[in-house]
């Protein structure tokens, strides 16, 4: 579904991505993981055009993706900040973003609805909480049906109920079949929504492999506790 091959990307002297490739399949949570700073994000940025590799491919569905703007239409994204015109309410917000999709009629208002957003509709983003603006962002995110969505810490900033209505939505969407990339710090959120790890470090992929193939490796019943394990076994 979405391929990445052998993606290099340096900053200056930094390089940020170096040599990474892995494919990602449909109808899967694939949580991406990492120290801070191991390009986890620049990744991301490629795969959505915001960012241009300096060599190596990303592929969906087998077409290279670099330099098009097309297939965007399939990606669903929710930022770890979503930035607004502060002066827009939350109204003219989805109403223009609907706008600019007007191919699709069939709009996906779950996350509006449970999220209470039409409640608000008349709030400038401006004045909003950052938990609710996160509400706005995921409700965006899975809007148009997209085949592929990618959620940046997506429950940071989320009151614990809100964060349980977002898995619940990741967990319905991967029954849909749909990709969903996550990236999270938060080793307990990996294990309830995701089937598969992507594990970074120093802009290398560390490890791809699934949640249970991770544990029955490590012997480890709690993902942070392999994670851990395999880390240190690394560094010694
Ligand atoms: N536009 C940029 N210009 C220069 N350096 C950058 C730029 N974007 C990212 N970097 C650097 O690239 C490295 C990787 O950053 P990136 O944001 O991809 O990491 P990350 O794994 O997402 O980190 P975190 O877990 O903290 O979100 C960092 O050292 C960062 O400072």
């Amino acid at each position: 579904m979405l391929a990445i091959e052998n993606l290099c990307k340096s900053y200056g002297k930094l390089k940020v991505l170096q040599h990474v490739s892995v494919n990602f399949g449909t109808g899967k949570v694939v949580s991406v993981i990492g120290p801070n700073g191991t390009g986890k994000t620049t990744m991301i940025k490629c795969i959505l055009g915001m960012a241009l590799p300096d060599s190596g491919d990303i592929k969906m569905s087998g077409q290279s993706v670099l330099n098009q703007h097309d297939y965007r239409s399939q990606i669903g994204y929710m930022p770890q900040i979503g930035r607004y015109p502060e002066n827009m309410k939350i109204r003219q917000v989805i109403g223009m973003v609907k706008d600019i999709r007007k191919d699709i009629k069939n709009t996906d208002e779950e996350l509006v609805g449970l999220y209470g957003l039409e409640q608000l509709y008349d709030k400038r983003m401006g004045a909003l909480s950052g938990g609710t603006k996160q509400k706005v962002s995921a409700a965006l995110a899975f809007l148009f049906h997209p085949q592929v969505l990618i959620l940046d810490e997506p429950t940071a900033g989320l009151d614990p109920v809100s964060a349980e209505i977002l898995k619940s939505k990741i967990l319905k969407e991967k029954k849909n079949g749909k990709l969903i990339l996550i990236t999270s710090h938060i080793m307990s959120e990996v294990e309830e929504v995701a089937d598969e790890v992507m594990c970074m470090m120093d802009g290398k992929l560390k490890f791809y492999e699934t949640i249970a193939a991770i544990k029955q490796q490590t012997h480890e019943n709690r993902l942070s506790r392999a994670i851990a394990k395999i880390m240190n076994e690394e560094e010694d």
